[in-house]
């Protein structure tokens, strides 16, 4: 099992943190056991433990169906567990009601989903001051340095719909990070976007993480993963593997490796095996693949 001070710890199978947590800073974000059961039996997460503290970025990477969305959702607090336990900055979420739930989302956690798409009748400002505005807060210039810093002062103004995608996503980030959020999850951001437009919004989010943010983000993109600190890979609803200072052709590879053990069927899959985690950075060490410090990286 994985340990490493400082970074994601990403645990797989049954294995608690209840009685492992380390004396030190409260993690932004702690998942434990998390399982996600659906109405009609689909276990879409099976014991699922994740540790991402404070300043960190992580992708979460699998196959459709894998868990991701599921992962996220119960993470940021918008589906509850079926069992297990959710902290945003030591919170616990399964103790919050629903107007607590809702404050707590407001307040700390920021969203870059495909699905929230822009108010198409509010400017490009009013998107951007929206979680604000919704909070009964007073915009003030705030919502206007989170439009400068994506690049977009200049459009305040404007509607949506005269903004291309990479801009509207910049507007989305720009929003997720006006109330200056603990939590940033993202999913898919540069789905639609092509490789430049996709690099500029990725770079936003990695200088949220740099600015003291966690963002947690789905992709099915390895040159995305590229600009995480850690990457996570999910199968059957399980962490299968875990990947420090991801590089896009060691990302590649895994989800390969990935696609391989599913179609080889999940008794034969590698993760079930003692080592539980044997595509993580010591496993990589063993063939020679060392992860890369992230200065040595490049995203692409
Ligand atoms: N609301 C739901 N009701 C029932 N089953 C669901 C529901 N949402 C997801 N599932 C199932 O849970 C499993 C995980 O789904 P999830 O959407 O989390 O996967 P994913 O990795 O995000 O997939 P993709 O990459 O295709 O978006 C799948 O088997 C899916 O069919």
């Amino acid at each position: 099992m994985l340990r490493r001070r400082g970074s994601t710890e990403a645990l797989a199978g049954d294995e608690s943190l209840s009685d492992t947590v380390p004396a030190g800073p409260v993690p932004a974000l702690d998942l434990d056991t998390v399982r996600r059961t659906y109405p009609g039996g689909v276990t879409a997460l099976d014991g699922v433990s994740l540790r991402v503290p404070a300043g960190r970025m992580v992708a979460v990477l699998g196959r459709s169906g894998s868990g991701k969305s599921t992962l996220l959702q119960c993470a940021a607090g918008l589906d509850r567990p079926t069992s297990g336990t959710v902290r945003i900055g030591g919170t616990g979420l399964a103790g919050l009601g629903e107007a607590a739930l809702t404050r707590l989302r407001r307040d700390r956690v920021g969203f870059v989903f495909q699905s929230l798409n822009l108010v198409p009748s509010l400017s490009v400002l009013e998107n951007a001051a929206l979680p604000l505005l919704l909070a009964g807060r007073e915009p003030g210039g705030r919502a206007r340095a989170a439009l400068a810093a994506v690049g977009l002062a200049d459009r305040a103004e404007d509607r949506p719909a005269r903004l291309s995608g990479g801009q509207r996503q910049r507007v989305a980030v720009a929003r997720a990070l006006v109330t200056e959020p603990d939590v940033v999850f993202a999913d898919e951001p540069t789905g639609a976007l092509d490789p430049v437009t996709a690099a500029e919004v990725l770079a936003l989010l990695r200088h949220a993480a740099d600015d003291g943010r966690t963002v947690v983000m789905v992709t099915h993109d390895p040159v995305a993963a590229a600009w995480a600190d850690e990457a996570v890979f999910l199968h059957a609803g399980r962490v299968a593997a875990h990947e420090a200072a991801p590089r896009a052709e060691a990302v590649r590879a895994l989800l390969h490796e990935l696609g391989r053990g599913s179609r080889e069927g999940v008794d034969e899959w590698p993760h079930l095996s003692p080592d539980p985690l044997p595509y993580g950075p010591g496993a990589l060490a063993r063939r020679g693949r060392a992860a890369a410090p992230s200065h040595e990286r490049s995203p692409r």
